[in-house]
Order: structure tokens, then sequence, then C-alpha cells
């Protein structure tokens, strides 16, 4: 199993960040994809990434200084969550993960995904990623994994909140959105795209967001790489916007093995050196990097 021509894979050597997490730190996205030969790939997959395994995901993971994982299922796996489940169980504790279950997921088997760890599913808008699923297959999935106190992570893009608004606003658990709802960060910050998208966290307090993905949402960078501790400032405004409003209810992660960008792949070392700009006191970087994310996936230990 090939991965794509001019698949980007994830940086080599990533530098040492600057910047020291706060103890007990969370990398609340990231992902793991196969390996092929022992976790195939979906059939009905949008793409073919790299081998990321969970050995290789752990070793980032003590190398940038964090001390857990947050596992988020990829498209390129389907609704089999083999993979994650498995990185979850292998990392002795250290890992929680987010699952995509189909209706047709039977009681047994979301038992045994929330034994592995997870305590969430995706449900992805994203049209390059995703085929289309019915609302109501999503609301009854919702319902049913409600009880599980399990929470849905949302994956879509700014022009697409308008319509998906009504479903997201209903839906019973905790809606964590990923990457801000991907702003167009060449817009302005305060202009009606992205307010759309701080009214939603305003009114709706159950709606978290991870302030992750600088690399994706950014138009004029510079990149994180070449040793630049001052990347993807165009992004700056909006992470810290929502930081610095809903400092509650904000995660980040490094998106690692950052699947599907085309023009650079960032040291993730550099990546960590970004927190800073977006999360500027030691409070601020402490509930985004430890409290927040533990309240979410590791509430029995808060
Ligand atoms: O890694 C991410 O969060 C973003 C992705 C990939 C993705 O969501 C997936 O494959 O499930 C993207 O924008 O291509």
């Amino acid at each position: 199993m090939h991965q794509d021509p001019g698949w980007l894979n994830w940086y080599a050597g990533p530098s040492k960040p600057r910047f020291q997490l706060p103890p007990g730190s969370v990398d609340a996205h990231c992902h793991v994809f196969g390996p092929g030969a022992e976790f195939p790939y979906a059939p009905e997959r949008k793409y073919t990434p790299c081998d990321a395994s969970k050995a290789q995901l752990f070793a980032l993971r003590d190398h940038l200084g964090f001390a857990r994982n947050v596992i988020v299922q990829a498209t390129c796996h389907g609704a089999d969550n083999r993979a994650m489940a498995d990185a979850c169980i292998a990392s002795n504790g250290k890992a929680r993960g987010v699952a995509t279950v189909k209706r047709s997921v039977t009681d047994e088997e979301l038992q045994a995904l929330h034994a592995a760890g997870v305590r969430g599913v995706r449900f992805n808008f994203v049209k390059r990623l995703v085929d289309f699923t019915p609302k109501d297959e999503l609301m009854e999935i919702a319902g049913r994994i409600a009880k599980l106190g399990w929470h849905v992570v949302i994956y879509f893009e700014a022009v697409d909140l308008p319509e998906l608004w009504d479903f997201f606003t209903s839906l019973p658990t905790t809606v964590v959105v990923d990457h801000m709802g991907r702003p167009d960060v060449s817009k302005p910050v305060d202009g009606p795209e992205f307010e759309l998208f701080v009214k939603f966290m305003r009114e709706y307090p159950n709606v978290w967001s991870k302030v992750s993905c600088p690399e994706r949402l950014s138009v004029s960078g510079p990149p994180a790489v070449n040793g630049e501790r001052n990347a993807y400032r165009d992004v700056i405004p909006f992470a810290r916007r929502i930081v610095e409003t809903f400092p509650d209810r904000v995660l980040w992660g490094t998106d690692w093995p950052h699947p599907n960008l085309k023009n650079h792949m960032p040291d993730d070392g550099l990546l960590v050196d970004f927190i800073p700009h977006i999360a500027p006191t030691p409070e601020l970087q402490r509930k985004l990097l430890v409290d927040n994310p533990m309240r979410l996936y590791w509430p029995e230990e808060v």
C-alpha cells in the first residue's frame, strides 16, 4: 500500500521546543496511521498516508515533553478504529481516543472502545475527506454515546457553519471543534465569518475548540521550519482571541503526522514554540495544555 504521490511525510528529527510545556501537558489532537500491513487503510478512504505508528507517536510525545496524547481517528481508517484503539491500549493510560462509528455499531463495540480509552466520536464534514452521512444518523449516534459520557468532535470549514448551525447546536453532548472551524485567516479576525464562530462558542457553553493547526490555516506563514520560532503570524490573532475569550474550553494538539499538507511539513518542536504566541500567560498555558484536556479526557484523575 503506497502513500499518495506527493504525500509529505512528517518532519524527521524535530527540534527541541524552546517553550517548556507545563508538567502533564496533553497533545490533544494527533493520529496514528496503520501501519498499513497490520491495520489496513479503509477501502472508502480519500487519501493513503505514510505509515505513522504508535511507537513513533510516543517517541515524539517524549521528545517534545508531552505527558499524554489524544489520538483522533483519521478518515483514512474510516470507521475501523483498531489502529487508534491499539495505540490507546498500548499507551498504558497515557492516551485517550476519539473514534469514528457508524449507526450499526453495537453497544458491545462501544463498550470495548470505552475500555480501550475512547471518550468521543468524530463527525467530519470536510467534503474532501468523507462522503456525506445523514444528520439523523449522526444524531442517533450522538444520543447513544452521550450515555457513555463521551463527547462529539466536529470538523468542518468556516463557510459551512451557517448550514450546520442547527445540527451542531442541538447536539446533546460537549462539542469539540477541530482547528477553530477552519477560519479563512485572510479575512478579518473581527469579520462576520469568525464572529459567527465566536458567537457559536459564546452562546453554547458546551462548545469547545482546538486552537490547533496553524500550519494548515496559515496563508502567509512563515512556516515553522529552519528555526522559525515566530511562525504562522496570520493565525495568531484568531487562536489568541479564542484562548483569551474561552480559556476553559480550549485544547491544543500537534496534529502529527499532519495529513494532507501540501506545501511544507512543520518541525513539531517549532510548532510547540507557537503556543506562547496564542496563550501568553502561564495560567492560560496550564488551562490549554493540562487542566482542560484532563477534565475532558481523564476526569477521574482531576
Ligand atoms: O488531521 C486533521 O485534523 C485534519 C485533516 C485530516 C483529517 O481530519 C482526517 O483524515 O481525519 C485534514 O484537514 O486533512
